[in-house]
């Protein structure tokens, strides 16, 4: 029986690439032979790009919540002399300081990660080495972030509740680039995944991922994503791929939801959504408002308008005063989400 285990297991790894397989290491559901067999394919892999130091962190990190200490010296043979080839590349640098500040959780456990931090503060990319990880945004980008959104000249409250706001934001995006990324959906609608229990109808939308190499080279989506990132203070490089969102009849709509990301790799990658940015693409006459029921607030789509809020908290843990829905509409509407990470590095992801 345990064969089989072990077969299916072998089986499963085989086709991952370096990142993929470290990110099914962090799920956890994963049993500990699991990550006994899929830590020790990763240290076995012969060294592919300066990134898989990423993944052998990560690595340590699955290795280590499922109490697997003996695994870890062997992590940490093979990372420490790919340190410095890592840091030498900026983006993995960032990538690499971000994750080792999440690892500071379970620092007794590791001895790989404070050779990271070393490393990564070497090159100036890691200021702090303690953001506990629980999902959680470092408070000192959420507070920020916070700051920066509420002090910007394009942005304006619309409603608010104690300390969190919801704001239009002008000049996110202007009516050529709109044209650009509207082409570059084109062929890449699909049903929008549902979030929560995909049978209770909880979102009847089409989605676009902006992912393909034509959007990867656009510079208005550079554009959009650099202006959604800087409301937050952040750079470019913290909006994630943007998303597009279509609603079309019959009376399309999305239930209340949260944008924080729930998945434990996900976050511990590009960092929290401390923010969103939903840029509309057109006016919408009937329905079809952004509603955020804390606030009794309902935001109508304008053509080039955009709503942002911030999904943290000021300590970085995620805001439920955040909750929002679409409102269903029988009309056609279109709007780009923005979401803005709290490292650099999201948008590579
Ligand atoms: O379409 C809207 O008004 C909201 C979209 C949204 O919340 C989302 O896509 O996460
Ligand atoms: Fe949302």
């Amino acid at each position: 029986m345990r064969w089989l285990t072990l077969l299916a297991t072998a089986a499963a790894l085989a086709p991952k690439d370096d990142k993929s397989l470290a990110l099914w290491l962090l799920e956890p559901s994963r049993t500990i032979d699991e990550v006994r067999a899929g830590t020790e394919t990763l240290a076995a892999r012969p060294p592919t790009q300066p990134c898989d130091a990423l993944a052998l962190c990560m690595a340590s990190w699955a290795a280590s919540q499922k109490q697997q200490g003996d695994l870890l010296p062997k992590l940490a043979a093979k990372l420490a002399p790919r340190l410095s080839e890592a840091v030498d590349s900026p983006r993995c640098a960032e990538v690499l300081s971000n994750t080792a500040r999440a690892f500071a959780v379970d620092a007794g456990n590791f001895a790989v990660v404070s050779r990271s931090f070393a490393a990564a503060r070497e090159v100036g990319a890691c200021a702090d080495d303690a953001a506990p990880f629980r999902g959680a945004a470092p408070a000192d980008v959420a507070e920020a972030c916070l700051r920066s959104l509420d002090a910007h000249a394009a942005t304006e409250r619309l409603g608010a509740l104690d300390d969190f706001a919801v704001y239009s934001a002008s000049g996110v995006i202007d009516r050529a680039d709109a044209d650009e990324l509207l082409r570059l959906a084109e062929d890449q609608w699909t049903a929008s995944a549902a979030a929560g229990d995909a049978t209770n109808n909880y979102r009847t939308s089409e989605t676009a991922s902006l992912r393909d190499d034509a959007s990867r080279a656009s510079k208005a989506v550079d554009r959009v994503a650099a202006r959604a990132a800087a409301l937050f203070g952040l750079p470019r490089s913290c909006c994630e791929t943007l998303q597009l969102v279509r609603y079309a009849s019959p009376a399309a709509f999305y239930k209340p939801h949260l944008d924080c990301l729930e998945e434990a790799g996900q976050v511990l990658l590009g960092g929290q959504r401390v923010g969103t940015v939903l840029v509309y693409l057109n006016d919408v006459e009937d329905g079809g408002a952004t509603r955020f029921p804390a606030l009794g607030l309902e935001v109508a789509p304008r053509e080039l308008q955009a709503v942002a809020w911030a999904n943290v908290r000021a300590d970085g843990v995620p805001d439920v005063r955040a909750r929002h829905e679409a409102l269903p509409t029988a009309a056609t509407k279109v709007a780009v989400n923005c979401w803005v990470r709290a490292f650099p590095g999201a948008d590579a992801l």
